[in-house]
């Protein structure tokens, strides 16, 4: 181990009650809207192939017409309450929106910049509503900051000059005042969800990030900040220098789930996941395969049975709608949850050998461990190999308390369960009540 002042300043989980109930979580939704909705991918009618959040950087888009966006933002049919009601029905126990994309526009009336909501035709804040109706429905919301900011002119990639440092150090204090602003304006907000961060202007800041990220968990104690907000005083970012997580649980899985509980390193961690492709902000044309309700209930229930809370993304329309596509695929999530959300919520690693039938979730504190079933085989045995001197007591469908099963052992710790009758085309729960021997 090397000496290290800008490192992990915890080793291993938090276990304080804050982060077991993000813990707990299973299910998140992501939200993605700003001025980037206002285009959906496309610019004087071509088509953007990149993430339509980034079409500011097409070679195509002036910058500054761009920013005039602004003065487009009107989004007249915005209802927080009905995006907080399809996120309840969906059953997500937290919300990651974006307060300031990587194009500088905040969605709230900041008093350091005047590209904000404020001097759009809306001028209303949106974030503080969108709390509100999000906490309502007892959604817990964390707020999602970029710290790259095309937008101010103080922004630099690198510090190569002195004039670059004046500049820079000019934005450090911006986004402090900012990021101070976020926390005493919305206290309920459980965290922050830092993105923007792998620039070498920023990796070099490992003293003023770190004094930051202090004084923000001072401001805000049991405040929940992810490993992507800084780097080490060696430029590690996410690991330490020494390997240790920074922050309180892994930011690195965008649009990727880990394969086996080794990949986790004994860290908590979110999956955050889109619906096409690559598209976070609303995208007009959605192009490639766009994740089905089932594929999506899979990455779900694969990030839970691996210590993981899985976050779903919606890029609401500009005119603050949700698309068609993205409220089917809420309601489907919806019944599914409905029906097996014990399953979901609550739900950690359960030991058990991974099995190609499906995932083993074990429910904290209680003796249940739910087989989440995707892959039905022709023979219509599931495995089941539990951990030593684990034993099966009794197992049931979670779906039909009647449904009982007597497992058949067949060595040591392994069991097979034979499904009664052809099973149904789509996820289903049986849930191990276990006891211990010996
Ligand atoms: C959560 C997601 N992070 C952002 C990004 C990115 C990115 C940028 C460059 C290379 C790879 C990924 C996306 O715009 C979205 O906000």
């Amino acid at each position: 181990e090397i000496s290290l002042q800008h490192g992990a300043h915890r080793l291993g989980r938090r276990n304080d009650a804050d982060m077991a109930r993000w813990r707990a979580y299973g299910l998140g939704q992501f939200i993605h809207w700003g001025l980037y909705s206002i285009p959906g991918g496309e610019w004087n009618g071509k088509i953007y192939n990149g993430a339509a959040e980034w079409i500011r950087t097409w070679k195509e888009v002036s910058p500054q017409a761009y920013d005039s966006l602004i003065y487009r933002f009107n989004p007249i049919k915005f209802n927080p309450d009905s995006w907080a009601a399809v996120a309840g029905r969906m059953g997500v126990k937290y919300v990651t929106i974006t307060t300031k994309h990587h194009d500088g526009f905040c969605l709230w009336p900041s008093k350091y910049t005047n590209f904000t909501v404020a001097h759009s035709p809306y001028k209303k804040d949106i974030i503080g509503p969108l709390v509100k109706a999000y906490n309502k429905q007892g959604i817990d919301v964390i707020l999602y900051f970029s710290i790259m900011d095309w937008h101010n002119p103080d922004w630099r990639y690198d510090i190569k000059t002195r004039d670059d440092s004046i500049a820079f150090n000019r934005f450090k204090q911006f986004t402090r005042n900012q990021l101070l602003e976020l926390l005493t304006r919305y206290p309920t907000a459980k965290g922050l969800w830092f993105d923007g961060t792998w620039d070498n202007s920023w990796v070099k800041q490992a003293a003023f990030a770190d004094s930051l990220e202090t004084e923000m968990r001072k401001l805000r104690p049991g405040l929940i900040i992810g490993s992507r907000f800084r780097a080490d005083e060696y430029g590690k970012r996410h690991f330490d220098s020494n390997g240790n997580l920074m922050g309180d649980y892994e930011q690195g899985w965008e649009r990727k789930i880990p394969e086996k509980i080794e990949d986790v390193h004994g860290n908590d961690w979110d999956c955050v996941m889109t619906i096409p492709e690559n598209q976070w902000g609303y995208a007009k044309t959605w192009s490639g395969h766009i994740k089905t309700a089932d594929e999506l209930l899979e990455m779900l229930a694969k990030c839970v049975s691996l210590d993981g809370n899985f976050v779903l993304n919606f890029g609401p329309k500009p005119d603050g709608t949700l698309r068609t596509e993205e409220q089917t695929l809420a309601k489907a999530i919806g019944d599914w949850m409905t029906v097996n959300k014990e399953a979901i919520y609550n739900g950690e690693y359960a030991g058990f050998a991974k099995q190609d039938w499906g995932y083993f979730i074990k429910n904290t504190g209680t003796n249940k461990t739910y087989m989440v079933i995707f892959n039905v085989p022709v023979s219509g045995l599931l495995r089941v190999t539990t951990p030593l001197h684990t034993v099966i007591n009794k197992a049931y469908d979670l779906g039909n308390l009647t449904q009982t099963y007597t497992p058949e052992e067949i060595g040591t710790s392994t069991y097979f369960i034979h499904l009664h009758q052809q099973t149904p085309k789509k996820p289903f729960v049986i849930v191990l009540e276990t006891g211990e021997t010996g």
